[in-house]
């Protein structure tokens, strides 16, 4: 018959694990079994004082968590009295419900499930952990390292105040293709974009330039250098193809090899726009899945790749690592202000400075959601978007205006077409007609990226999702794709602008018959309610913000202090030195 557990198991059904066989079951895996058993508290205290018995005391202390998180997860053998559970007929032993050995419990499986989906949330602690001490381990085992005399340099491809970009090829070419490479020479900063390219060759290779390898260079004459392989993508960036007059044309040519036997017109221009989007989104998206923002995103870093025919994303100079917080506050110099989006700060700026590695590891999938750091790219992305409908803002100074515009109407994209709309010339109304295609879903997405607020733009991989991804070929939208288009547009709202829309929409929806409300009805509700209750709600919402900022500062904090103590370039042991 079932007893009542005397453990300090935590089971909603009263089942635990007895502590002594959970004991016996650590002390046999640890070979001390004998010694759990007899050791009382009196000799127990007199053991502590030496060393061994330390040890002992160590061993005792492991048991008891043991215990703990075993009695927390599962539950064995015992249970509640029959009264409650159900324990079938000593006599009659058919009636006896059939023992499965193990019955996890309750808050255990619920803190499991919650513990896994954490982990496992963006940025990805666990698979972060098994990146790091096997991926990384195994890969640089295996991989092929190159040294300076490898290579021969060629013509320089472009280069600022951080490094110099060469094409090169190898000395010893695996084969005539597979010879040509970009190397970067680069200074300090070209520590981070080692680790960066190395976590997005292990984590995401197709969206970014495919990289080599990288290490440190160290000579009397130029100092530490820091050298950067790439395959050798193509001749085009995204910049030079937009500047050409047959964009997008020539991008239809790249991407399909061929000329298509079709009419020119805003529709085919379109399709070839969307297409460049997605590619672009699909980059974007594995980047941040990765826990890395690009903060860079811009025509200039967009490389066609000849053999795999889709565009890649390059210079990582400037990305953050948020995985495990590398490069968690953006060098202002570094950012290109034609495509950074308004916040500047990817990170709030009460989290002044990167945690360290294991804090920040630990955090991030809570700094990921209090911050959203990856709608920096979104912005970007989306002043691209607009550039390949607009041909009059591909120019610096026409994108250097533009923003200056937008800035005048609050980032606001619609209030913006309002006012150039009346007075635009041809090029700017065929731009806005090729947005307004299919029912307006090319501005509807372009409106949902460049938006002031970050959490109001979409996520890359929401903005995937949009319907205006589904049209491929179609002009016409299917009733689920407006109805996904309706949903898109409702949960794009924020808060209150919800409450407003929803207060429209009842106020006009107007009689009882069709089941809402009329505006007098409204009026008379509003009247009826007592003030105290949008007080008690005020307060409620109040007390909730100073929940939230409260929880924000506590681990700003405790960030801070984190850091204070340690700040060095750990991970820049990762990156080889040339023998
Ligand atoms: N993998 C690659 N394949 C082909 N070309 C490349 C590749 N990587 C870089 N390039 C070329 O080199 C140029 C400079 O590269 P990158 O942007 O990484 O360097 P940078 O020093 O940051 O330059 P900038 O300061 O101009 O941004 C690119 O514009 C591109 O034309």
């Amino acid at each position: 018959m079932a007893t009542v557990g005397t453990s300090t198991g935590f089971g909603v059904c009263g089942v635990s694990l007895h502590s002594s066989t959970s004991t016996s079951l650590l002390s046999s895996f640890l070979g001390k079994k004998l010694y759990f058993k007899t050791l009382t508290e009196s000799t127990a205290h007199k053991k502590l004082a030496s060393p061994k018995s330390k040890n002992l005391a160590v061993v005792a202390a492991g048991g008891q968590i043991f215990n703990f998180v075993h009695d927390l997860f599962v539950g064995v053998g015992v249970g509640l009295p029959c009264t409650v559970m159900e324990c079938g007929d000593m006599i009659y032993r058919s009636t006896l419900p059939k023992s499965n050995g193990i019955s996890p419990t309750v808050p255990g499986v619920i803190l499991a499930l919650g513990t896994i989906s954490y982990l496992w949330a963006t940025p990805g602690v666990a698979p972060g952990f098994f990146d790091m001490f096997v991926l990384a381990f195994v890969e640089r085992l295996f991989r092929p390292t190159y040294k300076k005399d490898d290579i021969v340099l060629g013509k320089k491809l472009g280069g600022g105040a951080f490094g110099v970009v060469y094409k090169g090829s190898l000395v010893k070419k695996p084969s005539a293709k597979d010879g040509e490479i970009v190397v970067k020479k680069a200074t300090e900063y070209g520590a981070v974009e080692i680790w960066m390219n190395e976590r997005v060759r292990r984590a995401c290779a197709n969206s970014c330039a495919d990289f080599m390898y990288g290490f440190l260079e160290t000579s009397a004459k130029k100092g530490s250098e820091y050298w950067l392989i790439w395959k050798f993508e193509g001749e085009s960036t995204l910049a030079d193809l937009i500047q050409s007059k047959e964009f997008p044309y020539n991008v239809e040519a790249l991407i399909l090899d061929k000329v298509q036997d079709m009419p020119k017109g805003i529709e085919r221009e379109n399709r070839i726009i969307q297409t460049i989007m997605g590619q672009l989104l699909f980059a974007l998206d594995s980047l941040h899945s990765t826990g890395i923002v690009h903060r860079d995103i811009k025509p200039q870093n967009v490389i066609f790749s000849e053999e795999s025919r889709t565009f890649k994303i390059i210079d990582l100079g400037a990305a953050t690592d948020l995985r495990v917080g590398i490069n968690y506050i953006p060098k202002e110099f570094l950012l290109d202000p034609r495509y950074s989006a308004p916040e500047q700060y990817i990170m709030s700026t009460q989290t002044p400075s990167a945690p360290s590695a294991p804090v920040a590891t630990a955090l991030s999938p809570v700094l990921w959601q209090l911050n959203l750091p990856d709608r920096f790219d979104i912005y970007s992305t989306g002043l691209i978007f607009m550039q390949m409908a607009f041909p009059g803002l591909r120019s610096d100074s026409a994108l250097i205006q533009f923003n200056r515009q937008l800035k005048r109407c609050d980032y606001d994209l619609i209030a913006w077409r309002e006012t150039v709309e009346p007075r635009a010339g041809a090029e700017l109304r065929r731009g806005f007609e090729l947005l307004d295609l299919d029912g307006g879903i090319g501005w509807e997405l372009l409106t949902s990226m460049v938006r002031y607020r970050a959490r109001q733009r979409l996520s890359a991989k929401a903005a995937l999702a949009h319907p205006y991804f589904d049209k491929e070929g179609l002009l016409v939208l299917s009733f689920t794709q407006s109805l996904r288009l309706q949903l898109f547009r409702a949960t794009q709202q924020d808060y209150s602008e919800a409450a407003k829309w929803i207060i429209e929409l009842m106020a006009k929806s107007g009689t009882k018959k069709d089941g809402g409300f009329t505006e007098a009805q409204l009026q008379e509700l509003k009247e009826i309610k007592p003030s105290e209750k949008s007080n008690v709600q005020r307060n409620a919402l109040a007390s909730a913000l100073r929940v939230q900022r409260k929880i924000i500062r506590t681990i700003n904090e405790s960030v801070d202090e984190l850091n204070r103590r340690r700040k060095s370039f750990w991970w820049s042991r990762w990156i080889p030195k040339e023998e």
